[in-house]
Order: structure tokens, then C-alpha cells, then sequence
């Protein structure tokens, strides 16, 4: 069994930033710039985006955060995200998820110029993603590529198991999956038999917020497992969705929580935020 190291991965994607950064603004002196939303008390987004600051600092991108309380209107919401695409010092916007209850989310990503989309969320993206286009991708799946890349893990032809249809995970991986011409099955909520899917994958890969949800007699012998699940604890501990201990020892890859895909997830939003900065016209 071999462990994915998405801490170590994450590093050497920054670092990778961090020089095209110093050579973008030494040749034609453009500093790539971030603009995050964050709406509301919600700790772990708080934590989220203070990282995000972090690591743009690290690299030597601008970035701005606007903290706004849960109180807040859409309109100003969606005044703030106008004033962000008009901002030439601004290369990519996100806002940050899950939104409060009284905001819809939809009506709020579809005002972000599909051009500062770096969190891949837009429906014009998404579109672009599914028909095969270049497009910015969700920063998770995006991440979750990096590593079959690292590890020289071929998906043509391989069985995936998606677990979880979410717009911001499920639906982009197996998007990237297909287009890498895997066979893919998605499961979700409403999956009969999850078990019968995923014990007959080449590679599983789940984010659903459950803990432990995928058991040892759900994996096949040498399965690769991605673990996407981020899940906090009473005691303050992290998991993810996988049984670790007990699978771990049937796959040939798979993930940790903490330090497998998470970190991946904040590299490759500088990444995507490189790609708009050296977009610009
Ligand atoms: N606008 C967005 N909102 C959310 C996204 C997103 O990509 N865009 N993803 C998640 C949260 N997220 C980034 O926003 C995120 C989650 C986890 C990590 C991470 O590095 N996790 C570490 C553990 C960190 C800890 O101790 O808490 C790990 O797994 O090792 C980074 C970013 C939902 N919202």
C-alpha cells in the first residue's frame, strides 16, 4: 500500500506558483491578485480562508478578503463580486461555501465573470468541463488529478466510483474522470446498493461528508481510494469518509485525512488564479 501525500504534493505546487509568479512580475510585471468572500461565522470557512490568505501571501499574490456578516443582502453580496470582476488588479473571485440560508447560491456564482471563475463554479466552466474544453475546474477534483498525475495512476479505461453528486466535487471529478476516458459511475444519495458499486472499482473516490462510510468489505483487493471527506469530530479530530484503518491495507493507493486531497484543494486555487493572471489582456 502506498500513501498519496497531498501535504508534500501541495508544496511542490506552490513553490512551482511561487516561481512563475516572480517571473510573470519580472517579464511583464503583473502581480497575480485574489478577491474571497466570506459571508458569515461559519469557523471551519473561517479557518478556510485564512489559509487561502496565507498561501497567496506565500507565493506572492495580492489578495483581498471580504468578510461580510450573515446579515448581509444579496444585492451587496452581488454588488461586491461586481466591483471584483471590474478590478484589473483582480485575476480570480470565490465565495466562499456553504453560503448562509437566506442567500442563494446559484444567483451568486453566475454574477462572477466566468474569466475570474477560479474556483471553477460558474455554469460556463461547468459547461466548458463537461464538453472537454479548457476551463478552470473545481479546485478539489482539479487536485485530485494532480495526484493520479504525480503517481503515475493511468485511468484509461478504469472503473471509478464517484460517491457524492455535489456541483463543487462529485460532478466536476467525474467529469475529469470521463474526459480521461475512465469509466465512470456516479453514486449518490439515492444509490441502491452502494457496496455493488464500489467493491467492483478500480478506483474509489468519495466525498460525502459521512465518516467512515466506505468499510473494508466495499473495496476490492488493490483498489486506489481518494478520500475527499473532511469531517471534524466532537473530540476535534479530523476523518474522512473512509474507514482508513481498515481499508488501507486492501488498496494499493489511497488518501490520508488530514493531508491527502485537502491541501491539494488550496494549491490548486493558486494555480488556477496563476493560469487568469497570465489570461490577462
Ligand atoms: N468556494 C469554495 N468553498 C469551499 C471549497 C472550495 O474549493 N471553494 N472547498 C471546501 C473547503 N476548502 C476550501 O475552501 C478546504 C478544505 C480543506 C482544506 C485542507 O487543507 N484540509 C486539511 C486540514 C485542515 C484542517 O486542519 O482543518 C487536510 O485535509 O489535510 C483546504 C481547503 C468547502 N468550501
Amino acid at each position: 500500500m502506498q500513501l498519496i501525500d497531498g501535504k508534500s504534493l501541495a508544496q511542490k505546487v506552490q513553490e512551482n506558483v511561487a516561481k512563475e509568479v516572480e517571473e510573470l512580475k519580472q517579464v511583464k510585471n503583473i502581480v497575480p491578485g485574489l478577491a474571497v468572500l466570506l459571508i458569515g461565522d461559519d469557523p471551519a470557512s473561517h479557518a478556510y480562508v485564512n489559509m487561502k490568505a496565507k498561501a497567496c501571501e506565500r507565493v506572492g499574490f495580492y489578495s483581498i478578503t471580504h468578510n461580510m456578516p450573515d446579515t448581509i443582502s444579496q444585492d451587496e453580496i452581488i454588488a461586491t463580486i461586481e466591483m471584483m470582476n471590474a478590478n484589473p488588479r483582480i485575476d480570480g473571485i470565490l465565495v466562499q461555501l456553504p453560503l448562509p440560508k437566506h442567500i442563494d447560491t446559484d444567483k451568486i456564482l453566475e454574477v462572477i465573470d466566468p474569466q475570474k471563475d477560479v474556483d471553477g463554479f460558474h455554469a460556463y466552466n461547468v459547461g466548458r468541463l463537461v464538453t472537454g474544453l479548457d476551463s478552470f475546474v473545481a479546485c478539489t477534483p482539479l487536485g485530485v488529478m494532480k495526484m493520479f498525475e504525480e503517481y503515475e495512476i493511468d485511468l484509461e479505461g478504469k472503473d471509478v466510483c464517484v460517491v457524492g453528486a455535489s456541483n463543487i466535487v462529485g460532478k466536476p471529478m467525474a467529469s475529469l474522470l470521463l474526459n480521461a476516458n475512465a469509466t465512470v459511475t456516479i453514486t449518490h444519495i439515492f444509490t441502491k446498493d452502494l457496496k455493488a458499486h464500489t467493491s467492483k472499482a478500480d478506483i474509489v473516490v468519495v466525498g460525502v461528508g459521512v465518516p467512515g462510510l466506505i468499510k473494508e468489505d466495499m473495496v476490492k483487493e488493490g483498489a486506489i481510494v481518494i478520500d475527499i471527506g473532511i469531517n471534524r469530530l466532537e473530540d476535534g479530530s479530523l476523518v474522512g469518509d473512509v474507514d482508513f484503518k481498515n481499508v488501507a491495507p486492501k488498496c494499493s493507493f489511497i488518501t490520508p485525512v488530514p493531508g491527502g486531497v485537502g491541501p491539494m484543494t488550496i494549491a490548486m486555487l493558486l494555480s488556477n488564479t496563476l493560469k487568469s493572471a497570465k489570461q490577462r489582456v
